[in-house]
């Protein structure tokens, strides 16, 4: 199975070479293709009437198999088709469904509506005539099912090109295609699965390098734990110092044994567990046994808050930057990062440091950053991509939009701090920092706070260990 790959339509046509190459007809994979597709229609729909609209490639071939298949189960099942079937394998398909096949453009609807017309083969939109009867054909439908992908939604950057109706299941083939983790193609569909057609894609697999993200597996303290071993934070502290309390708290809750406040004696309501020290603590950044620093929340955009940040990069500890650090740290401050360094920009912080990477799909433009910046970039958004300079990246296509509220930024980037002190793998941190912050949020339901999220980080733990 695909493990979560997340590929665009040459990786997938590569990884179907692939299978080929190992003596699997084309044919087989379609017939397995349709088979996965027609037992989630069957397990939906259960014997409402269906209408499959066939395309002239091999995702018609595949709503073919389907057709052929439901009839199997006593479906009432009917095929409409734009063309004829161009390649072998939908020929063939076609001539075993060997039953009546419509004209599009003049057939009845129906109970359940499949949209076999085209996959990741989509070259260009679709005709106005055909995009306008496969959205009335929809309209008319209880149920609707895209084959792979809906029609006239590019692959590999989510872009629609032509009108598409509202799918209620989107079936993906094999793995993830690109614009099922992408805006605005993703918000086409209530429900998406990806079935096994029998694909194995394996890291050797170009492209199986970006996948979706998913529950990491964390392990307990080792049984001779002490505070400084399982990671100490300094979170530098600024201009606001609730937001670094915020993060100092998150990174406490994420796993690391010991959290130091640095510059914010001030504040009363952190945990006691919290410990603050004074700036002018001559190690406070410095401490050989800090395993990450933390900079940037609540900072200020001040000459003093520049100092601070200046202070951090010098000590060239592992360091998690977001926010106001990453406002001072500005276009080109590449070398002046500490080799494990974890950038969190939400897109207008991104686009400041990357004025050149503005457009193009979320997931190139955080691995473009990753690779010139030599950190970790989580670009956040409604998608947050986690990209690595060699090219890994994890996409988190399901964080609650309830997290578009002030200080979950400063919660997520204590999580990277503290996930960072714990492992020393940036990658794996920010991952799994992504992973805990949805996770808290989701347990902490709708309407929610930023401190609210603290208190859910704990249950979100205990569910990967
Ligand atoms: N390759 C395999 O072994 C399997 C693929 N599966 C399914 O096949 C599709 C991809 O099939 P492909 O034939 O490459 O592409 P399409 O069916 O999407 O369509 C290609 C066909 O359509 C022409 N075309 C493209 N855009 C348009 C347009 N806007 N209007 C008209 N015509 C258009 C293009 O030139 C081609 O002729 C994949 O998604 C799976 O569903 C099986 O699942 C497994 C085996
Ligand atoms: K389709």
């Amino acid at each position: 199975m695909s493990g979560g790959a997340i590929l665009t339509a040459a990786e997938m046509r590569a990884a179907e070479q692939a299978l080929f190459a190992t003596g699997i007809p084309e044919y087989d994979v379609m017939v397995r293709a349709g088979r996965a597709v027609a037992e989630m229609v069957w397990r939906v729909g259960a014997k409402r009437d269906v209408l499959v609209l066939c395309g002239p490639g091999n995702n018609g071939g595949d709503g073919y198999v389907i057709a052929r298949r439901l009839r199997e189960h006593g479906v009432p099942v009917r095929v409409a088709a734009m063309a004829d079937p161009a390649t072998e394998s939908a020929k063939r398909a076609r001539d075993d469904w060997g039953g009546p096949v419509e004209d599009i453009m003049a057939c009845a609807p129906a109970h359940q509506l499949v949209d076999a017309l085209f996959g990741t083969g989509l070259t260009r939109e679709l005709d106005a005539s055909l995009a306008g009867r496969l959205c009335d054909l929809a309209k008319q439908a209880n149920h609707v099912y895209a084959v792979d992908l809906p029609s006239g939604i590019a692959t590999d950057d989510g872009a629609i090109l032509s009108p598409v109706p509202h799918y209620h299941l989107c079936l993906s083939l094999g793995a993830w295609k690109r614009a099922h983790m992408l805006r605005p193609a993703a918000l086409c569909w209530d429900q998406m699965a990806c079935l096994d057609i029998g694909l194995d894609i394996g890291m050797a697999t170009p492209g199986a390098a970006v996948r979706r993200l998913e529950k990491p597996r964390l392990s307990a303290p080792a049984d001779d734990a002490h505070k400084y071993r399982r990671g100490l934070v300094a979170v530098v502290a600024g201009a606001m110092a609730g937001a670094a309390a915020l993060s100092a708290e998150a990174a406490a809750r994420a796993g690391a044994g010991y959290v130091r406040l640095v510059g914010a004696q001030a504040i009363v309501d952190a945990p006691h567990a919290i410990v603050r020290v004074s700036s002018r603590d001559e190690d406070a950044l410095t401490d050989p046994r800090i395993a990450a620093l933390l900079v940037g929340p609540g900072l200020g955009r001040t000459e003093a808050a520049a100092q601070k940040l200046r202070a951090a990069l010098e000590a060239g500890q592992a360091m998690a930057v977001d926010a106001d650090a990453l406002w001072h740290l500005g276009e080109g401050a590449w070398p002046a990062l500490p080799p494990r360094a974890i950038l969190t920009p939400h897109e207008g912080e991104f686009v400041r440091l990357f004025p050149d990477l503005a457009e193009g799909t979320p997931i190139d433009r955080a691995l473009a950053a990753a690779a010139r910046s030599g950190a970790v970039v989580v670009l956040k958004g409604p998608v947050s991509v986690i990209a690595a300079p060699d090219g890994r990246a994890a996409i988190a296509d399901r964080a609650p939009s309830w997290l578009s509220t002030a200080g979950t930024g400063d919660v997520l980037a204590g999580l990277c701090a503290g996930r960072l002190a714990v492992t020393g793998d940036p990658f794996g941190a920010a991952c799994e920092a992504v992973w805990l912050h949805g996770e808290a949020a989701r347990r902490a339901g709708p309407a929610f706070i930023a401190d609210d999220l603290l208190h859910g980080i704990g249950s979100a733990i205990k569910a990967c260990l």
